[in-house]
């Protein structure tokens, strides 16, 4: 097939955490998300997690006054996220498992088993205009469930591909990679666009990247980090170089 164009979304989740960590207003989310804009990245993406230990409130109203591009809104699926999201009407909205106690986002949403409630769930985003998004693992089933309820877009979890390249774990890496494929190329059949993110960096993209089916990696954490050692605008310029390459 030919490949579809490749997006970077930025995740500035962690921008957040640093602030946090301390408290009062800097570093900016909000001013990460213009440089990136900036930088060349085709959209944003910011996690307001129930327990509000990165993005807060204020951070998206920041963003929603301020971007350009699209926000690609990730949230648990609660009623008080709802809420927000209708009160936004951001690009698009990602719904993304949460664990109160986890350190990350550790798997991908269970909505196979919760078909009918995220049905009515993403109903009234769909109607104002946000382009749904169902984080999830590379699993047929889930897929599957994703397209019966109406989503128009599924996010795969690299992590545990990332994971295990970082552990030296190939075999793992190798087959968590196949099923990616697989799994890449069965939901753009349904007609779903695809797209992935979760603990990406420069040592790993290239094989997410190749994936023709894939339109938009979402990558956050390691690009933040990166940016203490050569800046934001850098760090994404390279991930994109990396991407192209991997791309063409
Ligand atoms: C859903 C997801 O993958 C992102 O939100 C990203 O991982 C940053 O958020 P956390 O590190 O809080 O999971
Ligand atoms: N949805 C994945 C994302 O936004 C970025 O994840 P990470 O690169 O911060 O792990």
């Amino acid at each position: 097939m030919t490949a579809k164009k490749l997006r970077l979304g930025v995740n500035i989740d962690h921008v957040a955490t640093v602030r946090n960590a301390r408290g009062g207003a800097v570093p900016d989310p909000v001013r990460a998300a213009i440089m990136a804009e900036e930088a060349g990245a085709d959209g944003i993406t910011a996690h307001l997690r129930e327990d509000r230990r990165h993005i807060t409130d204020a951070d998206i109203d920041g963003l929603m006054a301020a971007l350009q591009g699209p926000l690609n809104f990730e949230m648990a699926a609660t009623p008080e996220m709802q809420a927000i999201a209708l009160r936004h009407k951001p690009h698009a909205v990602c719904i993304v498992p949460e664990k109160r106690e986890e350190r990350t986002t550790e798997g991908g949403l269970e909505v196979a088993r919760e078909e009918n409630a995220l049905a009515h769930y993403i109903a009234p985003l769909r109607d104002a205009g946000c382009r749904v998004s169902i984080f999830i693992a590379a699993d047929q089933r889930q897929i599957e469930a994703a397209h019966r309820i109406g989503a128009e877009v599924i996010e795969l979890h690299t992590g545990a591909y990332c994971d295990a390249h970082a552990e030296g774990r190939f075999d793992d890496r190798d087959a968590e990679l196949a099923r990616l494929t697989d799994m890449a190329a069965f939901a753009d059949d349904l007609g779903l666009e695809v797209h992935a993110g979760h603990g990406l960096t420069f040592d790993c993209v290239s094989p997410i990247a190749a994936l023709p089916q894939v339109a938009e990696l979402n990558i956050g954490h390691f690009l933040i980090g990166e940016a203490i050692f050569q800046g934001l605008g850098p760090a994404i310029q390279q991930m994109r170089t990396i991407m192209e390459a991997a791309r063409a």
